[in-house]
Protein backbone atom coordinates (compact mmCIF):
# COMPACT_ATOMS: atom_id res chain seq x y z
CA UNK A 1 0.00 0.00 0.00
CA UNK A 2 1.01 3.47 -1.04
CA UNK A 3 0.66 4.65 2.46
CA UNK A 4 2.92 2.81 4.55
CA UNK A 5 4.94 5.46 5.47
CA UNK A 6 3.20 8.56 5.30
CA UNK A 7 5.73 10.37 7.38
CA UNK A 8 8.07 11.90 7.69
CA UNK A 9 9.05 13.00 4.48
CA UNK A 10 12.17 12.09 2.69
CA UNK A 11 15.02 12.44 5.06
CA UNK A 12 17.35 14.24 2.13
CA UNK A 13 17.34 16.28 0.13
CA UNK A 14 17.98 13.71 -3.43
CA UNK A 15 21.02 16.22 -3.62
CA UNK A 16 22.73 15.27 -0.55
CA UNK A 17 21.14 11.68 -0.57
CA UNK A 18 24.08 8.54 -0.49
CA UNK A 19 22.17 5.53 0.39
CA UNK A 20 18.54 5.15 0.17
CA UNK A 21 17.26 2.32 1.36
CA UNK A 22 13.23 0.98 0.83
CA UNK A 23 11.32 -1.45 2.26
CA UNK A 24 14.02 -3.83 2.11
CA UNK A 25 13.08 -7.46 3.30
CA UNK A 26 15.47 -10.64 4.19
CA UNK A 27 15.11 -13.91 5.04
CA UNK A 28 16.68 -16.71 6.90
CA UNK A 29 16.26 -19.65 6.27
CA UNK A 30 16.14 -22.02 9.34
CA UNK A 31 15.70 -25.83 9.85
CA UNK A 32 13.67 -24.46 12.26
CA UNK A 33 11.91 -22.15 9.71
CA UNK A 34 12.09 -19.17 8.10
CA UNK A 35 13.19 -16.04 10.25
CA UNK A 36 12.31 -12.94 8.84
CA UNK A 37 15.45 -10.63 9.80
CA UNK A 38 14.80 -7.41 7.84
CA UNK A 39 11.56 -7.17 7.60
CA UNK A 40 10.62 -3.89 5.51
CA UNK A 41 13.50 -1.56 6.35
CA UNK A 42 13.75 1.98 5.03
CA UNK A 43 16.21 4.33 5.82
CA UNK A 44 18.26 7.45 4.17
CA UNK A 45 21.98 8.06 4.65
CA UNK A 46 23.23 11.49 3.68
CA UNK A 47 26.34 12.40 2.22
CA UNK A 48 28.74 13.36 5.20
CA UNK A 49 26.10 12.28 7.55
CA UNK A 50 26.23 9.56 10.58
CA UNK A 51 23.44 7.35 10.96
CA UNK A 52 23.69 4.98 14.01
CA UNK A 53 21.00 1.68 14.01
CA UNK A 54 20.75 0.83 17.17
CA UNK A 55 18.56 -2.16 19.34
CA UNK A 56 18.71 -5.02 20.91
CA UNK A 57 20.57 -8.34 20.26
CA UNK A 58 19.19 -9.92 17.31
CA UNK A 59 16.81 -7.46 15.98
CA UNK A 60 18.44 -7.32 13.04
CA UNK A 61 20.81 -4.55 12.34
CA UNK A 62 23.86 -6.46 11.25
CA UNK A 63 21.78 -8.50 8.36
CA UNK A 64 20.70 -5.35 7.75
CA UNK A 65 23.97 -3.76 6.76
CA UNK A 66 24.92 -7.04 5.73
CA UNK A 67 22.65 -6.89 2.92
CA UNK A 68 23.06 -3.47 1.21
CA UNK A 69 26.23 -4.95 -0.37
CA UNK A 70 25.29 -8.71 -0.89
CA UNK A 71 27.71 -10.26 1.67
CA UNK A 72 25.17 -12.39 3.57
CA UNK A 73 25.29 -16.13 3.31
CA UNK A 74 23.05 -16.71 0.39
CA UNK A 75 21.91 -19.55 1.90
CA UNK A 76 21.03 -19.58 4.10
CA UNK A 77 20.12 -15.82 4.08
CA UNK A 78 17.78 -14.26 0.66
CA UNK A 79 16.89 -10.96 0.28
CA UNK A 80 13.69 -11.46 -0.19
CA UNK A 81 12.35 -7.62 -1.17
CA UNK A 82 12.78 -3.88 -1.69
CA UNK A 83 15.76 -1.59 -2.74
CA UNK A 84 18.92 -0.04 -2.17
CA UNK A 85 20.26 2.49 -4.03
CA UNK A 86 23.94 3.60 -3.76
CA UNK A 87 24.51 7.31 -5.42
CA UNK A 88 21.97 6.68 -7.94
CA UNK A 89 22.85 2.97 -8.62
CA UNK A 90 20.89 -0.22 -7.55
CA UNK A 91 22.50 -2.16 -5.60
CA UNK A 92 20.32 -4.98 -5.35
CA UNK A 93 20.81 -5.58 -9.07
CA UNK A 94 24.04 -5.09 -9.34
CA UNK A 95 25.97 -8.24 -10.37
CA UNK A 96 28.88 -9.96 -8.11
CA UNK A 97 31.54 -8.25 -10.11
CA UNK A 98 29.93 -4.81 -9.59
CA UNK A 99 29.61 -5.67 -5.63
CA UNK A 100 33.02 -6.33 -5.28
CA UNK A 101 34.21 -3.31 -7.27
CA UNK A 102 31.72 -0.96 -5.27
CA UNK A 103 32.64 -3.14 -1.84
CA UNK A 104 36.42 -2.58 -2.38
CA UNK A 105 36.34 1.28 -3.56
CA UNK A 106 33.20 3.08 -2.63
CA UNK A 107 31.90 1.25 0.36
CA UNK A 108 33.67 -0.24 2.89
CA UNK A 109 32.17 -2.61 5.55
CA UNK A 110 33.85 -3.32 9.09
CA UNK A 111 32.92 -6.64 10.53
CA UNK A 112 31.47 -7.18 14.11
CA UNK A 113 34.25 -9.80 14.52
CA UNK A 114 37.39 -8.18 13.42
CA UNK A 115 39.68 -11.39 13.42
CA UNK A 116 37.77 -13.03 11.02
CA UNK A 117 38.00 -10.30 8.57
CA UNK A 118 41.63 -10.16 8.60
CA UNK A 119 43.51 -12.96 6.62
CA UNK A 120 45.88 -15.03 8.80
CA UNK A 121 48.75 -15.64 6.19
CA UNK A 122 49.33 -12.28 5.09
CA UNK A 123 51.03 -9.41 7.29
CA UNK A 124 48.71 -6.85 8.66
CA UNK A 125 50.51 -4.64 6.14
CA UNK A 126 50.38 -6.49 3.08
CA UNK A 127 46.72 -6.56 3.63
CA UNK A 128 46.55 -2.75 4.13
CA UNK A 129 48.67 -2.43 1.21
CA UNK A 130 46.82 -4.41 -1.08
CA UNK A 131 43.74 -2.52 0.03
CA UNK A 132 45.23 0.72 -0.91
CA UNK A 133 44.88 1.95 -4.74
CA UNK A 134 47.20 0.91 -7.03
CA UNK A 135 47.94 4.65 -7.96
CA UNK A 136 50.78 4.31 -5.12
CA UNK A 137 54.31 3.31 -5.38
CA UNK A 138 54.92 -0.10 -3.81
CA UNK A 139 56.81 2.69 -0.89
CA UNK A 140 53.97 5.42 -0.77
CA UNK A 141 51.12 2.55 -0.25
CA UNK A 142 53.84 1.03 2.54
CA UNK A 143 54.22 4.84 3.87
CA UNK A 144 50.23 5.55 3.95
CA UNK A 145 49.63 2.27 5.81
CA UNK A 146 51.89 3.13 8.29
CA UNK A 147 49.80 6.26 8.92
CA UNK A 148 46.86 4.04 8.71
CA UNK A 149 47.41 2.35 11.09
CA UNK A 150 48.78 5.34 13.27
CA UNK A 151 45.76 6.77 12.94
CA UNK A 152 43.23 3.91 14.42
CA UNK A 153 45.96 4.09 17.24
CA UNK A 154 48.32 1.29 16.84
CA UNK A 155 51.64 2.13 18.84
CA UNK A 156 54.70 1.45 16.97
CA UNK A 157 52.94 1.12 13.73
CA UNK A 158 56.01 0.70 11.61
CA UNK A 159 57.44 -2.26 12.89
CA UNK A 160 53.90 -3.63 13.53
CA UNK A 161 52.95 -3.58 10.03
CA UNK A 162 54.99 -6.31 9.27
CA UNK A 163 53.02 -8.54 11.98
CA UNK A 164 50.95 -11.27 11.58
CA UNK A 165 47.32 -11.11 12.55
CA UNK A 166 47.68 -13.50 15.44
CA UNK A 167 50.17 -11.32 16.98
CA UNK A 168 47.63 -8.83 17.29
CA UNK A 169 45.33 -8.53 20.63
CA UNK A 170 41.47 -8.68 19.51
CA UNK A 171 41.03 -4.97 19.97
CA UNK A 172 44.15 -4.48 17.65
CA UNK A 173 42.88 -6.78 15.21
CA UNK A 174 39.96 -4.37 15.49
CA UNK A 175 41.31 -1.40 14.61
CA UNK A 176 43.65 -2.80 11.39
CA UNK A 177 40.51 -3.94 10.06
CA UNK A 178 39.04 0.01 10.73
CA UNK A 179 42.50 0.96 8.94
CA UNK A 180 41.85 -1.71 5.80
CA UNK A 181 38.49 -0.34 5.38
CA UNK A 182 39.81 3.76 4.90
CA UNK A 183 42.34 2.60 2.93
CA UNK A 184 40.24 3.10 -0.01
CA UNK A 185 38.82 6.29 0.79
CA UNK A 186 35.35 4.78 0.73
CA UNK A 187 32.30 7.44 0.49
CA UNK A 188 30.44 5.11 2.90
CA UNK A 189 31.63 3.40 5.84
CA UNK A 190 29.41 0.78 7.35
CA UNK A 191 30.67 -0.52 10.81
CA UNK A 192 29.54 -2.83 12.92
CA UNK A 193 29.99 -2.36 16.66
CA UNK A 194 33.88 -1.02 16.11
CA UNK A 195 34.20 0.46 19.08
CA UNK A 196 33.81 -3.22 21.13
CA UNK A 197 36.36 -4.92 22.66
CA UNK A 198 38.97 -1.62 22.77
CA UNK A 199 39.72 -0.02 26.33
CA UNK A 200 38.38 3.60 27.01
CA UNK A 201 41.35 5.44 25.43
CA UNK A 202 41.10 3.52 22.31
CA UNK A 203 37.06 4.34 21.93
CA UNK A 204 37.63 7.83 22.33
CA UNK A 205 40.83 7.87 19.83
CA UNK A 206 38.75 5.93 17.04
CA UNK A 207 35.34 8.11 18.03
CA UNK A 208 37.42 10.65 17.14
CA UNK A 209 38.77 8.87 13.83
CA UNK A 210 34.91 8.29 12.74
CA UNK A 211 33.98 12.19 13.42
CA UNK A 212 36.80 13.68 11.63
CA UNK A 213 35.71 10.89 8.40
CA UNK A 214 32.52 12.81 8.22
CA UNK A 215 33.85 16.10 8.77
CA UNK A 216 35.79 15.14 5.15
CA UNK A 217 32.71 14.06 3.42
CA UNK A 218 32.58 10.61 4.80
CA UNK A 219 29.44 8.84 5.44
CA UNK A 220 29.17 6.44 8.25
CA UNK A 221 26.36 3.78 8.87
CA UNK A 222 27.08 2.66 12.80
CA UNK A 223 25.92 0.09 14.84
CA UNK A 224 26.31 -0.01 18.17
CA UNK A 225 25.47 -1.04 21.64
CA UNK A 226 27.02 1.57 23.37
CA UNK A 227 24.67 4.43 23.69
CA UNK A 228 27.54 7.06 24.39
CA UNK A 229 29.21 5.97 21.44
CA UNK A 230 26.14 6.82 19.43
CA UNK A 231 25.54 10.13 21.41
CA UNK A 232 29.26 10.57 20.51
CA UNK A 233 28.99 10.23 16.98
CA UNK A 234 24.78 9.98 15.30
CA UNK A 235 23.54 12.75 13.51
CA UNK A 236 20.06 10.72 13.45
CA UNK A 237 19.47 7.05 15.20
CA UNK A 238 17.27 4.52 13.72
CA UNK A 239 16.12 2.09 16.38
CA UNK A 240 15.35 -1.65 15.36
CA UNK A 241 13.51 -4.28 16.91
CA UNK A 242 11.86 -7.62 15.56
CA UNK A 243 13.79 -6.80 12.15
CA UNK A 244 11.65 -3.31 11.76
CA UNK A 245 12.83 0.38 12.33
CA UNK A 246 10.39 1.50 15.19
CA UNK A 247 11.20 4.99 15.82
CA UNK A 248 13.73 7.29 13.54
CA UNK A 249 14.86 10.93 14.07
CA UNK A 250 18.08 13.31 15.21
CA UNK A 251 19.87 12.14 17.76
CA UNK A 252 18.78 14.84 20.35
CA UNK A 253 15.37 14.84 19.23
CA UNK A 254 15.14 11.20 20.36
CA UNK A 255 17.06 11.46 23.38
CA UNK A 256 14.63 14.49 24.55
CA UNK A 257 11.78 12.68 23.39
CA UNK A 258 12.40 8.64 22.82
CA UNK A 259 8.45 8.24 21.28
CA UNK A 260 8.35 4.57 20.60
CA UNK A 261 7.66 2.42 24.21
CA UNK A 262 10.64 0.53 22.78
CA UNK A 263 12.87 3.21 22.45
CA UNK A 264 11.87 4.02 25.91
CA UNK A 265 12.53 0.48 27.50
CA UNK A 266 15.69 0.78 25.53
CA UNK A 267 16.75 3.81 26.87
CA UNK A 268 15.86 2.74 30.35
CA UNK A 269 17.58 -0.49 30.31
CA UNK A 270 20.97 1.56 29.56
CA UNK A 271 21.87 2.75 33.17
CA UNK A 272 25.36 4.61 33.61
CA UNK A 273 26.99 1.86 34.98
CA UNK A 274 26.69 -0.79 31.82
CA UNK A 275 28.25 0.11 28.88
CA UNK A 276 25.50 -1.27 26.43
CA UNK A 277 21.38 -1.73 26.23
CA UNK A 278 21.59 -5.04 27.79
CA UNK A 279 18.32 -6.53 26.32
CA UNK A 280 18.20 -9.91 24.29
CA UNK A 281 15.94 -10.31 21.60
CA UNK A 282 12.84 -13.05 22.10
CA UNK A 283 12.01 -15.70 20.03
CA UNK A 284 8.68 -15.12 20.14
CA UNK A 285 8.81 -11.66 18.51
CA UNK A 286 5.21 -11.32 16.43
CA UNK A 287 5.42 -11.72 12.42
CA UNK A 288 2.80 -9.40 11.79
CA UNK A 289 1.01 -6.18 12.96
CA UNK A 290 3.57 -3.93 16.37
CA UNK A 291 6.25 -6.30 16.70
CA UNK A 292 7.03 -4.94 20.08
CA UNK A 293 3.36 -5.55 21.23
CA UNK A 294 3.91 -8.67 23.65
CA UNK A 295 6.35 -6.84 25.69
CA UNK A 296 4.36 -2.90 25.40
CA UNK A 297 2.48 -2.07 28.32
CA UNK A 298 0.61 0.28 26.11
CA UNK A 299 -0.43 -2.51 23.65
CA UNK A 300 -4.40 -2.46 22.11
CA UNK A 301 -6.20 -4.05 20.44
CA UNK A 302 -5.59 -1.91 16.74
CA UNK A 303 -1.40 -3.53 17.33
CA UNK A 304 -2.20 -6.92 16.58
CA UNK A 305 -1.77 -7.97 12.76
CA UNK A 306 -1.64 -6.40 9.63
CA UNK A 307 1.79 -4.64 8.38
CA UNK A 308 4.06 -3.10 10.93
CA UNK A 309 2.35 0.54 12.23
CA UNK A 310 3.51 3.22 9.73
CA UNK A 311 6.02 6.13 10.44
CA UNK A 312 4.13 8.52 11.76
CA UNK A 313 5.99 11.91 12.78
CA UNK A 314 6.06 13.06 16.63
CA UNK A 315 4.52 16.12 17.45
CA UNK A 316 5.43 18.73 14.58
CA UNK A 317 9.03 17.24 14.15
CA UNK A 318 8.93 15.88 10.75
CA UNK A 319 11.82 14.22 10.81
CA UNK A 320 11.04 12.68 14.21
CA UNK A 321 9.11 9.51 13.02
CA UNK A 322 7.64 6.65 15.00
CA UNK A 323 5.93 3.11 14.28
CA UNK A 324 3.70 2.97 16.75
CA UNK A 325 -0.82 3.03 16.42
CA UNK A 326 -0.44 5.94 19.17
CA UNK A 327 0.41 8.54 17.71
CA UNK A 328 -1.34 7.54 14.27
CA UNK A 329 -4.30 10.74 13.39
CA UNK A 330 -7.16 9.17 15.41
CA UNK A 331 -4.69 8.86 19.24
CA UNK A 332 -3.92 10.30 21.77
CA UNK A 333 0.22 9.83 22.16
CA UNK A 334 0.09 11.60 25.77
CA UNK A 335 0.27 8.69 27.67
CA UNK A 336 3.11 7.34 25.92
CA UNK A 337 4.95 10.12 25.67
CA UNK A 338 5.01 11.22 29.42
CA UNK A 339 6.65 7.93 30.22
CA UNK A 340 9.39 8.85 27.97
CA UNK A 341 10.74 11.63 30.29
CA UNK A 342 12.02 9.32 32.91
CA UNK A 343 13.62 7.14 29.45
CA UNK A 344 15.97 9.91 28.36
CA UNK A 345 19.16 7.66 28.64
CA UNK A 346 22.60 10.12 28.51
CA UNK A 347 22.73 13.97 28.59
CA UNK A 348 24.24 14.90 25.61
CA UNK A 349 26.34 17.50 26.19
CA UNK A 350 24.99 20.48 28.50
CA UNK A 351 22.04 20.63 29.97
CA UNK A 352 18.48 19.71 28.51
CA UNK A 353 15.77 22.38 29.19
N1 LIG B 1 23.85 -16.97 9.69
C1 LIG B 1 22.69 -16.99 10.38
N2 LIG B 1 21.99 -18.13 10.53
C2 LIG B 1 20.81 -18.17 11.20
N3 LIG B 1 20.23 -17.07 11.76
C3 LIG B 1 20.87 -15.91 11.65
C4 LIG B 1 22.13 -15.79 10.96
N4 LIG B 1 22.53 -14.49 11.00
C5 LIG B 1 21.56 -13.84 11.68
N5 LIG B 1 20.57 -14.67 12.08
C6 LIG B 1 19.34 -14.30 12.81
O1 LIG B 1 18.80 -13.12 12.21
C7 LIG B 1 18.29 -12.26 13.19
C8 LIG B 1 18.98 -10.89 13.09
O2 LIG B 1 20.34 -11.05 13.43
P1 LIG B 1 21.39 -9.85 13.41
O3 LIG B 1 22.74 -10.48 13.48
O4 LIG B 1 21.13 -8.94 12.30
O5 LIG B 1 21.07 -9.11 14.78
P2 LIG B 1 21.82 -7.85 15.41
O6 LIG B 1 20.78 -6.82 15.64
O7 LIG B 1 22.98 -7.48 14.57
O8 LIG B 1 22.28 -8.44 16.82
P3 LIG B 1 23.69 -8.27 17.60
O9 LIG B 1 23.56 -6.96 18.30
O10 LIG B 1 23.70 -9.43 18.55
O11 LIG B 1 24.79 -8.31 16.62
C9 LIG B 1 18.50 -12.95 14.52
O12 LIG B 1 17.31 -13.63 14.85
C10 LIG B 1 19.61 -13.92 14.24
O13 LIG B 1 19.53 -15.03 15.10
NI1 LIG C 1 24.98 -7.57 14.85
Amino acid sequence: MSTRHPSPGPEQAESNRLLSVNDLRTDIRTDQGTIRAVDGVSFEVGRGETVCLVGESGSGKSVTCRSLTGILPEPPADVVGGSVEFDGQSLLEADDEQLRRIRGDRIAHVFQSPQSALDPVYTIGDQLVEAITIHNTASAARERAINLLRRVGIPRADSRIDDYPHEFSGGMCQRAAIAIALASDPELLIADEPTTAVDVTVQARLIELLRGLTDDGTSVLLITHDLRVAAALADRLLVMYGGTIVERGPLEELFDRPAHPYTQALFESYTGCSSRGDRTARRDVPTAGCRFRAECRHAVDTCVGGEQPPSYAVGDRETHGVSCVHYGPDRDPTPVLADAAAARPVSTEGDDD
